[in-house]
């Protein structure tokens, strides 16, 4: 067993971190922290439990600690739920001596720091030696994407396999907990639709094509076609849902493209992480499937789901779909986690 700790662990996606290493079988979760408003109380007091599910047993009594390499004592992983502006400052300052697995946004694109989905990229790992000799640190960092970002690439990695894609063209609509649990108040999004989430767009545009780029020699070189999103938050509490266009360079064969994605596999899934869904991509042909509400929690929330594929006969060589994925689960918690479980089998 590995000794873990969570940063930020009150918050939205801290308690999924919680929820989610409750009986892993390699990590044990020893040390929760949070800001200085929960340091000295029992976890059961510092937070408001948000999830479904019960807070575990094991947590209630552990006692929160600052947010200070000092104060986390016998832990070799991380995972940081932290706020960008505060994991930009500590992140870095934690990564001297641990391993931080980090789902926030301040270091993901750091040219040495791997951002990683561990189906799509597993490759960009070979960064941390890098990381570490250009920064003298014992331990790293590594990131994994934005929650809309890490959907779409699951389902565009198949695809980017298998054709030249042209440009892809992308409009989510974001659950509110991807805002944090006072992120959106109630009286702006009930009856309602918010069509701006700051930074989103520009995330997905650029992230996307960092993850499905090529790591030469020590560099990411991104893919070359166009991304272009448009994000809008709606009145769903889990689950974002994208509607995707994709124009391909060349021809193709519906089937086949249907196939690419049911059959996509990655590393996970050949070393049997414990957190790797069985597909990564699930298609289904309901005519009105997916939706947040039933699709979202497939395969544990670590598959994403894809329907309404069909051509675009609009446009030359064109395809499109609907996508859901569970936005704190492999959008946040669960693809630090499934990082983690790669780093041990290959790297500890
Ligand atoms: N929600 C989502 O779907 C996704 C979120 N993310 C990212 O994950 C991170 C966490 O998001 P989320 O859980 O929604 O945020 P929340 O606001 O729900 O939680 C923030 C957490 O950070 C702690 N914190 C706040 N300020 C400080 C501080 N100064 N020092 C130490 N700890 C502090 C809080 O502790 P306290 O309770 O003590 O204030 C709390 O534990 C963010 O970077 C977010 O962008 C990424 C992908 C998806
Ligand atoms: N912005 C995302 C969640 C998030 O925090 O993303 P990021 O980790 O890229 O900041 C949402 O609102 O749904």
């Amino acid at each position: 067993m590995v000794n873990v700790g969570v940063l930020g662990a009150t918050g939205m996606v801290g308690q999924r971190f919680i929820e989610m290493l409750e009986n892993h079988p390699e990590f044990e979760l020893t040390t929760l922290a949070a800001s200085s408003r929960s340091a000295g109380k029992p976890y059961s007091e510092a937070a408001n439990w948000y999830l479904d599910s019960e807070m575990p047993e094991s947590v209630r009594d552990i006692e929160v600690v600052e947010t200070d390499p000092s104060s986390v004592g016998d832990v070799e992983i991380l995972f940081s739920a932290l706020p960008a502006d505060i994991a930009r400052k500590v992140e870095p300052r934690f990564a001297e001596k641990y391993i931080v697995a980090s789902n926030a946004s301040a270091m993901r694109m750091e040219p040495d720091v791997p951002l990683v989905i561990p189906e799509v990229n597993p490759e960009f790992l070979d960064l941390i030696e890098l990381q570490q000799k250009k920064r003298g640190w014992d331990g790293f960092i590594v990131t994994n994407p934005n929650c809309s970002t890490i959907a779409l690439t699951l389902t565009l990695k198949p695809i980017y396999d298998n054709y030249s894609i042209r440009r892809v063209y992308v409009s989510t609509m974001q659950a509110v907990s991807g805002a944090g649990y006072s992120g959106v108040p109630s009286m702006a999004i009930l009856d309602n639709l918010v069509p701006f989430i700051g930074g989103e767009e520009e995330k997905m545009e650029t992230e996307t094509l960092h993850l499905l780029g090529e790591l030469d020699e020590g560099v990411v070189k991104p893919a070359g076609f166009g991304v272009s999103a448009s994000c809008h938050r709606v009145p769903v509490v889990d689950g974002h849902t994208e509607a995707v266009f994709i124009e391909l360079e060349d021809e193709f064969e519906l089937k086949d493209v249907r196939e690419a994605m049911e059959t996509f596999q990655g590393l996970p899934q050949k070393l049997g992480l414990y957190s790797a869904p069985e597909k990564p991509v699930v298609v289904m042909d309901e005519e009105n499937r997916p939706q947040p509400r039933m699709d979202r929690d497939r395969d544990g929330g670590m598959a994403v789901t894809v329907g309404r594929l069909r051509e675009d006969a609009a446009f030359e060589n064109s395809l499109r779909y609907v996508l859901v994925g569970h936005n704190t689960i492999r959008g946040a918690a669960g693809a630090s986690i499934l990082n983690a479980e790669l780093i041990k089998e290959i790297i500890l």
